[in-house]
């Protein structure tokens, strides 16, 4: 294809590559002192200088899944807490260790594999899917990062040509991975709903018949100056929740509670939990859409991610259920809310910032 030889030849290096090539100077378009956050995003992370100042840890709630489906009292509890207060959990005893495996297993091959092969599946310019690093507009720095994005459910939407070949059992993996995270986030969105009194099917039902599955692999190489740039900016996750198998040995991932960053330290076996910008408009603001990060590392690190969202088609917006005097509603109704969170991306405003009356 003329297409790909030209990608070939004027194609900008992935991060990898500048990572083997021992760069001493991280190249200017990666300076996150250089692009400086746009102003919405500046007043929320004013306390976030990553060069003198030690990020506290903090561990996020932990909650058995096990315990939950059977509508223990007390996980119920920890569970409301953790979408209303946190914005993100830790999710254990959760049936899905062996499809995990399965899954880092099989991430780590692809990325292991020649960059020519990656290439197979390279992103174009203008859009998302495919292997290569984010679009990002002149004002905002670009991230430390190199993956693969692929819509991943409703298998029609699959864009074949764009999901590797390599290694032989990649598609099946990932095939299997989407459909077990999704009845999983299926699950606890019906708890969600029930942990607030309401019933079980009331977010799901407004979702739409054919709800969207994003999948990421991420790869941050290592950096010779972790401090100058970030993994991924700072940014909340556009779907209703997000499923990230971290790095179970280099760390990374941050978030924002009551106006602080906290670091988190991967805790073996568990999955990581965000609570995303549309669960956050479909509960009225009652559950919160968490803003995270991820640094860079002189390590490498590797995430798996899983975006859950409504049906493209289907307009978005609060529940009457959680409208009220005391509580008015907070947000308008999008359909194509995917949209709308590409373009706040590129210019590096929140999207939810765009969604409310
Ligand atoms: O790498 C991680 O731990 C988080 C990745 C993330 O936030 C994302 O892909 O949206
Ligand atoms: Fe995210």
């Amino acid at each position: 294809m003329a297409g790909s030889v030209l990608t070939q030849i004027y194609r900008e290096k992935q991060v990898e590559e500048l990572a083997m090539d021992g760069v001493d100077e991280i190249p200017q378009q990666f300076d996150i002192t250089i692009y400086k956050p746009p102003t919405a995003i500046k007043a929320i992370a004013a306390n976030s200088n990553l060069k003198n100042q030690s990020i506290p840890f903090i561990d996020p709630p932990v909650i058995d899944f096990a315990r939950l489906i059977t509508s223990n009292e007390e996980e119920l509890e920890k569970y409301r807490e953790a979408l209303s207060s946190w914005g993100c959990f830790q999710l254990i005893n959760h049936g899905m260790e062996s499809i995990i495996d399965e899954m880092r297993k099989n991430a780590k091959q692809f990325f292991q594999l020649p960059m020519e092969e990656k290439l197979k599946c390279a992103k174009s310019a203008n859009y998302y899917e495919g292997y290569g690093n984010d679009d990002v507009t002149g004002a905002q720095a670009k991230d430390w990062t190199d993956r693969l994005f692929l819509i991943a459910s409703p298998e029609e939407q699959r864009k074949m040509h764009l999901w590797p070949q390599n290694p032989p059992s990649l598609r099946k993996t990932i095939d299997e991975c989407t459909k077990s995270g999704m009845n999983m986030i299926e699950t606890l969105i019906k708890i969600a709903a029930k942990s607030i009194g309401l019933e079980e099917n009331i977010f799901l039902s407004k979702c739409g018949e054919k709800p969207v599955a994003h999948f990421r692999l991420n790869l941050y190489p290592p950096c010779p100056k972790p401090e100058l740039v970030l993994g991924l900016k700072q940014h909340t996750d556009g779907g209703v929740m997000t499923l990230i198998l971290p790095d179970e040995q280099v760390g990374g991932f941050e978030f924002i509670k009551d106006d602080q960053w906290y670091q988190v330290h991967p805790r073996p076996g568990a999955i990581e939990i965000n609570i995303g910008d549309q669960f956050e408009v479909l509960s009225n603001g009652i559950f919160k859409s968490v803003l995270h990060r991820v640094v860079a590392n002189k390590k490498e690190r590797m995430s798996i991610v899983l975006l859950w969202s409504p049906d493209r088609e289907v307009g978005v917006g609060p529940i009457d259920e959680l409208i009220n005097e005391k509580r008015p509603r907070l947000y308008k109704s999008v359909k194509n809310y995917n949209d709308i969170i590409i373009e706040a991306w590129k210019k590096g405003i929140f999207t939810l910032d765009a969604m409310k009356l």
